[in-house]
């Protein structure tokens, strides 16, 4: 291991420590051969993108070089590191061009795709909808979906499909929160028209540049995309139809109000571009956690039965409400820790620094782009003691402290998750209703599924488990 990679303990990130010896401008840290183009380690990672930087991490140490050209590429797995580039040097700071267009393609120039002013001016004006007390006013809605996906549930199943059924829950709430309605037949087309674009996505991120959006092979995405720009369309004009009087209290009505006030900075185009980034980001990444979740459960039985017990004890066979989900604290644990184990977003989008910055001893030119491989750092056995083994406790109130920048699973930093709160209570209050209800186990002689990288962490196939009545 590299060992100036680190600036600080990050047990002890608030101590004052001498500032690094700098090592002189234009020396990199280390990293593998890159040979003539540096390509080659391309491909490594279009192959296994987090067991090859894995691999470069144990060999080369925590701030990993790649010569990738034209650029220079920077891989950051040090906790402390990670948070001084994306907290402090946010400022100088853009996300890949690259990655962000290949976006830009489905999400528009939302909030998750501009920069600069434009970001800061939509991250201001969507914050309100995302606050904890905006959230708890929406807790009735999530356990009223929920309520209504659990009763198409079977009483017993043998290989459930529990994928399929929580990404379509997911998308009724976040349907809920956008546009008061559900997903209804619109579930499937929408489920594998997400999986299109992702995996279209997912392969255009490794190659140094994309073909035009027209070619005959990307006819799968357009029809994906265009089947996404419908399902919101479709919901923009029947809104625009209702008087004012009739509007929903969600979140187009309130896009839309800024659409009146302000037609100029709110186009209608950016009100659906935002209503995208919702849709998809508010889904796609509950869903996924959920998903290893379940999985979790199903695969830690005394676990699940721990997080029963107290559903049980704390909402007494009701659904949750705002009292009582603060309440459920093991079962919060459970999720936190399968967030751990399974980040939705195990390497966060690239950046790339607009002027010269210094990170720990290493002084990094502008232009630098930089990785955080934030799983690498959540299954690191310096922070996190026997790391693959799944432990709720690591989270309880009187553990030991997590180390500061070792547990990202929402970023960090200006451009954090904006919908970090929504997202925990949403799992939480599906995770209770779902194990009052069902018992979770894994399918005889099912092995461990492995995740895959499509945009977000999923199973390798859509997992199935079985489902019984819990007792
Ligand atoms: C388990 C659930 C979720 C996880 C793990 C997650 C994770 C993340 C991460 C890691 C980022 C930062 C990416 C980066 O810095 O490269 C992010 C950004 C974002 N997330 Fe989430 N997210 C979740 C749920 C949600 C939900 C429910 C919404 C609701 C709409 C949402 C909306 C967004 C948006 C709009 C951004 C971009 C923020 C910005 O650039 O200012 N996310 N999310």
């Amino acid at each position: 291991m590299n060992p100036t990679s680190s600036s600080q303990c990050p047990f002890h990130a608030d101590a004052k420590t001498p500032a690094p010896i700098l090592h002189p401008l234009g020396v990199w840290p280390p990293g593998p051969p890159a040979g003539l183009t540096g390509w080659s380690l391309l491909v490594r990672m279009s192959r296994d993108l987090l067991g090859t930087l894995a691999a470069w991490q144990r060999e080369f140490g925590d701030v990993v070089h790649l010569r990738l050209w034209p650029e220079h590429d920077v891989v950051v797995a040090d906790p402390q590191l990670a948070r001084e580039l994306l907290v402090t040097n946010h400022d100088a700071l853009v996300r890949w061009e690259r990655g962000i267009r290949v976006f830009s393609h489905v999400h528009g120039s939302s909030v998750l795709i501009a920069e600069g002013e434009a970001w800061r001016n939509k991250r201001h004006a969507l914050n309100p909808s995302f606050t904890p007390k905006a959230v708890q006013a929406f807790i009735p809605s999530i356990a009223a979906a929920t309520e209504n996906a659990l009763a198409q549930w079977p009483m017993n199943h043998e290989r459930w499909p529990i994928e399929s059924a929580l990404t379509s829950l997911t998308m009724d709430v976040i349907m809920q929160m956008i546009f008061s309605s559900e997903i209804g037949d619109d579930a499937r087309v929408a489920e594998e028209a997400v999986r299109v674009a992702s995996a279209a996505a997912n392969a255009e991120f490794y190659w140094p540049a994309s073909s035009p959006e027209w070619v005959p092979w990307k006819r799968g995405k357009r029809r994906a995309i265009a089947a996404l720009k419908d399902l919101i369309e479709r919901q923009l004009q029947a809104r625009l139809t209702l008087p004012d009087d009739a509007w929903p209290d969600d979140l187009l009505s309130r896009l839309l109000q800024l659409h009146r006030d302000d037609a100029m900075t709110w186009p209608l185009q950016a009100v659906r571009d935002e209503c995208m980034t919702a849709f998809l980001a508010g889904h796609e990444t509950t869903a996924a956690t959920l998903v290893w979740w379940a999985w979790c459960m199903a695969s830690n039985p005394a676990a699940q039965k721990a997080a029963r017990e107290e559903v049980r004890q704390v909402l007494r066979g009701r659904v949750p409400t705002v009292e009582t989900v603060s309440s459920l604290r093991y079962l919060n644990q459970t999720i936190k820790e399968t967030l751990r184990l399974y980040p939705t977003a195990p390497v966060l989008i690239s950046r790339r620094c607009a002027k010269p910055i210094t990170l720990g001893s290493w002084q990094l030119p502008e232009r630098t782009m930089f990785m955080v491989p934030v799983q690498l750092m959540h299954h690191d056995p310096r922070w996190f003691a026997e790391p693959l083994e799944f432990r709720p406790e690591r989270f309880a109130a009187d553990a030991p402290e997590v180390p500061r920048g070792a547990y990202l699973p929402f970023g960090a930093g200006p451009r954090v998750c904006l919908g970090q709160h929504l997202a925990l209570v949403e799992m939480t209050v599906i995770a209770a209703m779902v194990l009052q209800r069902f018992e979770l186990s894994a399918p005889e002689g099912m092995a461990s599924p492995p995740p895959v990288m499509n945009v977000t962490l999923r199973p390798e196939t859509p997992l199935r488990l079985q489902v019984a009545t819990a007792r």
